[in-house]
């Protein structure tokens, strides 16, 4: 599947690297910090940081904002609301919603990868109000209604 995806460097965004495939099969694009003086996350505290970016995905895609591994694993610093969706009509700029869950302290600073974005494809499906639902051998149940596990 192919797809061309426009990207926009804003004026506070105009000298970092544009995102890239960091590998011939990798799935996201690392988006980058674009604060002008470093941001310190206490811990327990969020922060809705810039990337400098804005976007036009092809009509049929999303862009999914994604936490970093490395950050969570080492900092517990991770994206509240993942996997964060950016429309294909969103011409704002691209956000990121970093919570540090460690217990100390962390600093975000210039140019710093914090978060990867994967894009896929979205299907909107057409939308039927019925009276009653088709029977399943399921049916209702769920939220551990099969066991312990
Ligand atoms: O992590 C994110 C999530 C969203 N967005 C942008 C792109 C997206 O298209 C727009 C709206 O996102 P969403 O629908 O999640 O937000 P909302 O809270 O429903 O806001 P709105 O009322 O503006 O739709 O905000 C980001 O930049 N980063």
């Amino acid at each position: 599947m192919h797809a061309t995806l426009q990207l926009k460097r804003l004026e506070h965004g105009k000298d970092l690297p544009l995102p890239a495939y960091q590998s011939e099969l990798a799935a996201g694009l690392d988006l980058l910090a674009a604060v002008d003086d470093p941001v310190i996350l206490a811990p327990g505290q969020r922060a809705l940081v810039p990337t400098g970016l804005s976007m036009a995905l092809p009509a049929g895609f999303e862009a999914q904002v994604r936490p970093r591994s490395g950050l969570a694993a080492k900092h517990g610093v991770t994206v509240l609301n993942t996997p964060g969706t950016i429309d294909a009509d969103y011409r704002g700029e691209v956000k990121v919603i970093l919570i540090n869950l460690g217990d100390a302290p962390f600093e975000i600073t210039r140019g710093e990868r914090i978060a990867q974005m994967v894009i896929a494809p979205v299907l909107q499906a057409e939308i039927t109000e019925v009276a009653v639902l088709s029977d399943t051998e399921r049916g209702v149940g769920g939220f551990g209604s099969t066991g312990r596990n």
